[in-house]
């Protein structure tokens, strides 16, 4: 499939919606529930399937979850055989997954929302999300220096707006997966001293081995973010540390409930009941495990500057963060079925 057809940036988001009599109207727009990469499903596999029905123009995500799609079609009567051929279904070739399909249409971009800002978190007792810890200064200045002067004299794969380095593992970002088959070899040794006091801060020193195997590290040039997304539930273990460098950041926190699964509401409405934030300083370790891990999207919105505290602060260095995980074996038993790739969603 051509590269223009596969789209995961946030513009595309929210592009479209769904009538409110929605299996009445047609239109060549499907929304395709219960269908992504965060529940196993690849955008090639997409259009592989609504391509047996005519031209698919194009795939992309219908919100932040992972789980929900729009396809695109050249023609009103390709849409129409593809939502009559599989809605309600199970699909062979998708692993015999039941589409939930509804026809969509493209909406107005939403108005600037001056109602945008949230208050700031500083520590992560006060952001009160189960399962999500902030340690300040973590590390020390000369290992953050020591840290990034290792990272940087290492080859960079660049991503549309940020570089990356993995070890260990590579991620995967179609799939949002990891393939485990292929591992890279050990964590670098320039990471011991963090995954020493991963260990420590866990109480968990004599397995630290097991604890973490796959680091992702992530470069932002000032005032770029990252997507909203879940770390796939059947990719890694509970337990996921973040610690930054260099600069700072805000992260966001999302939590959608399964009444959004067909809310024809605007996005913005469902939102705003459980969003919150926390300040992220260079040096911190964040862990994100349990309810906080699972149920909740995290992102780094795209800033040049955050309000924090009342103050501003501006993003005006670069952010570079090692992300710490350990690949999962089998399948995810969290008690989030509703989030989890690893259950089947209907
Ligand atoms: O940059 C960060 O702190 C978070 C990175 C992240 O969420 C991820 O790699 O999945
Ligand atoms: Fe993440």
């Amino acid at each position: 499939m051509p590269k223009r057809f596969i789209a995961v940036m946030d513009s595309n988001l929210s592009r479209f919606t769904i009538p409110k009599r929605s299996s009445c109207s047609t239109t060549q727009n499907l929304y395709v529930a219960n269908c992504g990469p965060a529940v196993g499903v690849s955008f090639k596999d997409i259009e592989s399937v609504f391509g047996m029905f005519g031209e698919v123009i194009g795939i992309y995500p219908a919100d932040e979850t992972g789980a929900r799609v729009i396809v695109c079609f050249s023609e009103l009567k390709s849409a129409e055989e593809a939502f009559h051929a599989l809605n309600g279904r199970g699909c062979g070739a998708l692993g015999g997954r039941i589409l939930h399909i509804r026809y969509s249409i493209p909406q107005q971009p939403p108005k600037a929302n001056n109602n945008d800002s949230i208050s700031v978190s500083l520590v992560s007792s006060e952001l009160a999300i189960p399962g999500i810890y902030l340690v300040h200064d973590f590390i020390t200045s000369q290992e953050e220096q020591e840290l990034l002067a290792a990272v940087d004299c290492r080859p960079w794969k660049n991503l549309s707006k940020r570089r990356v380095q993995h070890y260990g593992y590579e991620f995967l970002y179609e799939t949002r997966n990891v393939d485990s088959k292929q591992f890279l070899g050990e964590l670098p040794s320039f990471v011991s001293p963090i995954i020493e006091k991963i260990s420590s801060f866990q109480g968990r020193g004599d397995y630290k081995s097991q604890l973490v195997d796959q680091l992702t590290v992530n470069d932002y040039p000032p005032g770029i973010g990252l997507s909203p997304h879940i770390d796939t539930h059947s990719a890694f273990d509970d337990m996921i540390f973040s610690c930054s460098l260099a600069g700072p950041c805000v992260m966001e926190f999302r939590k959608y409930t399964q009444s959004n699964l067909f809310n024809t509401k605007s996005s913005q409405e469902c939102l705003n009941s459980s969003r919150k934030a926390i300040f992220l300083p260079p040096r911190s370790m964040l862990l994100l495990s349990g309810e906080g891990r699972y149920a909740w999207h995290h992102y780094i919105p795209h800033h040049k500057v955050d309000i924090v505290g009342g103050e501003m602060v501006r993003r005006c260095s670069r952010r570079v963060s090692f992300t710490f995980r350990k690949v999962r074996s089998g399948p995810c038993h969290c008690e989030f079925a509703q989030y989890c790739d690893s259950r089947k969603l209907n």
